[in-house]
């Protein structure tokens, strides 16, 4: 569906030359939902730029469909465009205009017929869930409201492709949950390939098939979600995967505490994917072994992919035993990292 072959976007600045992106290779799927991730200035905006012809890159090719947008332009570049659609963080819409004319405009643009204009725009309102709104404006919608009337309009022309930029980074976590949670329906529903970029896993974990890690214009990481989450291997992934799962410089403190009031034994930070989330295996250690085990931090997640826990462990005891109940962990292929002060 989308293929980027090694593309590199360098900007002229007063400074001197800046590589936003450094030869990227990416391909995304029909009907995948991609997420690319990185700290700011990582370049996940020019790469989003690129994607929708915006930007022309320095290098590479951006292929959509089979076009090669990097190289189209004049009508080619317009009719390419008008399959790929945008959602952004501040919603962009136009507040003198009701939630009606703000989905309508697209097909303004586009030269679709009043009438049928109507049809779509209800059921465009239907699909995100702003029945009875139509009438309104901007102004008087909730944040959550208004990036369903950015979704609505984004979809008006029947995309094969939407961009996401940030689109729940302005809302608060259950707003952006039910916003992750539309755009699953719609993806599952109509098949639409979303691709988007954010600096936050958890919407990664919560919606999308796959991943890309950028940092400093280059992608150091990519593959499945619950595979990156459960083994990340670049610095920065595992810094993104750990604030995801919930550990914070408090769980760090904690963990160091324990380090230091317990010398013997071992803390342990376990993570589990798929059906070994379900299996009992600390009650199973506790009577097979003679452990004490206390649990220091721990979460359950789940992604698209399967379900995702993490525990951290202070396991006690004799020496070979805490051994052998390690080893017990491994042949459960339960993912495994001993913890040391930091
Ligand atoms: N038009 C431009 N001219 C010059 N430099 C630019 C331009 N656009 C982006 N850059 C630079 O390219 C690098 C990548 O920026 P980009 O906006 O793509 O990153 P980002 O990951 O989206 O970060 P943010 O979330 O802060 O926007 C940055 O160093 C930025 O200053």
């Amino acid at each position: 569906m989308i293929d980027i072959q090694n593309i590199t976007k360098v900007y002229k600045t007063k400074n001197g030359e800046l590589t936003a992106v450094n030869d990227v290779n990416l391909s995304i799927n029909k009907g995948e939902i991609f997420g690319i991730i990185g700290y700011s200035g990582a370049g996940k905006s020019t790469m989003i730029r690129l994607l929708n012809g915006l930007e022309k890159p320095t290098t590479g090719s951006v292929i959509v469909n089979g076009q090669d947008i990097a190289k189209a332009s004049g009508n080619e570049l317009r009719s390419a465009r008008q399959k790929i659609s945008m959602i952004f963080q501040h919603f962009n819409l136009l507040w003198s205009r009701t939630v009606e004319e703000n989905i309508a405009f697209p097909l303004e643009i586009a030269g679709v017929p009043k009438a049928k204009r109507a049809q779509r725009v209800e059921e465009l309102i239907e699909l995100v869930g702003l029945k009875g709104r139509g009438k309104a404006y901007p102004s008087q919608l909730s944040g959550g409201q208004k990036q369903r009337v950015g979704i609505a309009r984004a979809l008006a022309n029947n995309p094969e492709v939407l961009l996401c930029d940030e689109a729940t980074s302005a809302l608060d976590p259950e707003t952006t949950e039910s916003i992750l949670q539309l755009l699953l329906d719609i993806n599952k529903q109509i098949g639409l390939t979303i691709v988007l970029i954010t600096h936050e896993m958890h919407v990664i974990r919560k919606i999308c098939n796959r991943v890309a890690v950028m940092e400093a214009g280059k992608v150091v990481e990519q593959g499945d979600v619950l595979r990156v989450f459960q083994h990340p291997q670049a610095p920065i992934t595992k810094n993104f995967v750990s604030k995801a799962a919930g550990e914070t410089q408090e769980t760090q403190a904690s963990l160091e505490q324990i380090l230091t009031n317990y010398p013997s034994g071992k803390i342990v930070k376990l993570t589990f994917a798929g059906a070994t989330t379900e299996q009992p295996v600390i009650s199973q250690i506790i009577k097979q072994f003679d452990v004490v085990i206390n649990i220091v931090h721990g979460k359950i997640s789940t992604t698209t992919g399967g379900s995702l826990g993490t525990l951290f462990v202070h396991i006690d005891g004799d020496k070979q035993q805490i051994q052998q109940a390690l080893q017990f962990l491994k042949q459960h292929e339960i993912q495994m990292e001993v913890i040391e002060h930091d």
